[in-house]
């Protein structure tokens, strides 16, 4: 891996006698991990070894998810890179919370959280790119979120929406990637010397949101994957002093785990700065990453009252169909109509108390039940990855692999179970992977035409 001069140059002065290790590392392997999914019901299906535990992971392990493999289609395992997981660690969102994920795409940390959520509360995840977007939206619904918000705004009128309103916000920041040079060397091809600079404006822009989301009490954390000062010490050294009522929180660095303490002579000296965390691949088996855990005042400005969403009211023959459908497929799931919401055909179910979306383009709801069709109702494939089999009224496991090519194909399955005519959740290892509708001898295959293969 060629790096730029002015890089070298600067990490040598930086680091001292630490550049020739960082250096060595940079050349080394990279470090593949992922996480096993706790919000599905059970893990039969991974087949990866669990044998390398992540130590500042929950649910983290060293390996590698093959992108086609069972275990990521149908949402029991995320690729995540093993420094990238410690993030969502430090955040720690708790059930029943609102917590917002700022600059969430592809989604690792998001999943994380919801992870941590446990399906109770609200998650905000939002994306401002809106082809970024709708892959945060795809990776939650693989997951089986049913609590989250995917959204696609800029974060000037997320704040403007949302004011003094999370327990939680993470800012994984738009950054200079310094520390995926090992992982991704095309990211060395962005790189110049002003980059990390023109890089910390565009967060400090960005932070200014995230803190005004922030409620009093409420705890930030702002995350880089980059090892520049500039965007890591100095930026919360910038924020320290422009906002009183932010104070750092210490982070537990998980002894002997290699995680390392942020380095205040990067940036103004302030000695709370070593509270924040370094993750050095020179240190651990993983990429470069900086994590500063923060909290707003109890006293800080409570920001003016956010309004809660509105529902949509349905029609008498919208309200027949889904609560036919709901009754004959879905008896298990209670809900109240106060939480449901249109999108054209779609109908989605609110996370409880859901703030109003007012003009913010969103893209995913909470969960999406299903689709209004000329007098039917047809379910959606979030449904079937969001539920507990035991919710539904009948189910089909696929217990084969030919079974298994079959049913992501396309194919219609031939069964001699004893199914009722209507909607049957298709379930391998335990968990819904989609639906079929049983005729006649015959599963019909519903499972959605762009994920076939
Ligand atoms: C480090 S990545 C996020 C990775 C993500 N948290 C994960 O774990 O999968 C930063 C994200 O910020 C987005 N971004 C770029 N410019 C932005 C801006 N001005 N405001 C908010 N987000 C921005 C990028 O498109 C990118 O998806």
């Amino acid at each position: 891996m060629a790096l730029p001069k002015a890089f070298i140059a600067k990490y040598q002065d930086l680091l001292g006698n630490e550049s020739g290790p960082f250096f060595e590392a940079l050349s080394g392997p990279v470090h593949k991990g992922f996480r096993v999914n706790p919000l599905k019901e059970s893990q039969t299906l991974v087949d990866l070894e669990k044998d390398q535990p992540i130590p500042w992971s929950r649910d983290g392990y060293f390996g590698q998810v093959l992108g086609r493999g069972i275990d990521h289609t149908t949402g029991l395992v995320y690729s995540q890179e093993p420094s990238a997981q410690f993030v969502a660690e430090v955040l720690s969102a708790q059930p029943g919370e609102r917590v917002l994920d700022l600059a969430a795409a592809p989604g690792g940390k998001s999943t994380q959280l919801a992870a941590q959520m446990n399906g109770q509360g609200l998650l905000w995840t939002n994306e401002i790119f809106f082809g970024r977007a709708k892959i945060l939206s795809e990776n939650i619904e693989r997951f089986g979120v049913a609590n989250a918000i995917v959204s696609s705004a800029d974060s000037r009128d997320l704040a403007e929406q949302l004011p003094a309103y999370f327990d939680r916000v993470l800012l994984d920041s738009p950054c200079s990637g310094e520390g995926m040079f090992r992982k991704d060397p095309e990211a060395i091809t962005y790189w110049s010397e002003d980059y990390p600079r023109e890089c910390a404006e565009r967060s400090e822009a960005i932070l200014e949101n995230a803190v005004k989301m922030l409620r009093p009490g409420g705890v930030l954390v702002y995350s880089t994957c980059t090892f520049a000062p500039e965007e890591d010490e100095q930026i919360i050294a910038w924020l320290l002093d422009r906002y009183p009522e932010m104070a750092l929180l210490p982070i537990d660095k998980v002894a002997g785990s290699g995680i390392a303490d942020g380095r205040p002579e990067w940036a103004d000296g302030n000695p709370d700065l070593a509270l924040t965390a370094r993750l050095w691949p020179q240190d651990l088996p993983g990429e470069g990453h900086f994590v500063a855990k923060l909290k707003k005042a109890d006293d800080a400005d409570a920001g003016k009252k956010v309004n809660v969403q509105k529902p949509s009211h349905l029609s008498a023959e919208e309200s027949a169909l889904l609560n036919d459908f709901l009754a004959e497929t879905v008896p298990g799931l209670a809900f109240s109509e106060e939480r449901l919401i249109t999108f054209g055909d779609r109908v989605f179910l609110l996370p409880d108390n859901c703030p109003a979306f007012g003009r913010i383009k969103i893209l995913r709801a909470g969960l999406c039940l299903g689709t209004f069709k000329k007098k039917r109702f047809e379910p959606d494939h979030a449904l079937a990855l969001a539920i507990h089999p035991s919710q539904v009224a009948q189910s089909f496991a696929i217990d084969d692999e030919r079974q298994w090519t079959a049913y992501t194909h396309g194919e219609a399955l031939s069964t001699k179970a004893d199914l009722k005519k209507g909607f049957v959740l298709m379930t391998a290892g335990g968990n819904g992977v989609g639906w079929a509708k049983y005729v006649n001898g015959q599963l019909k295959n519903f499972y959605p035409k762009g994920l076939r293969h």
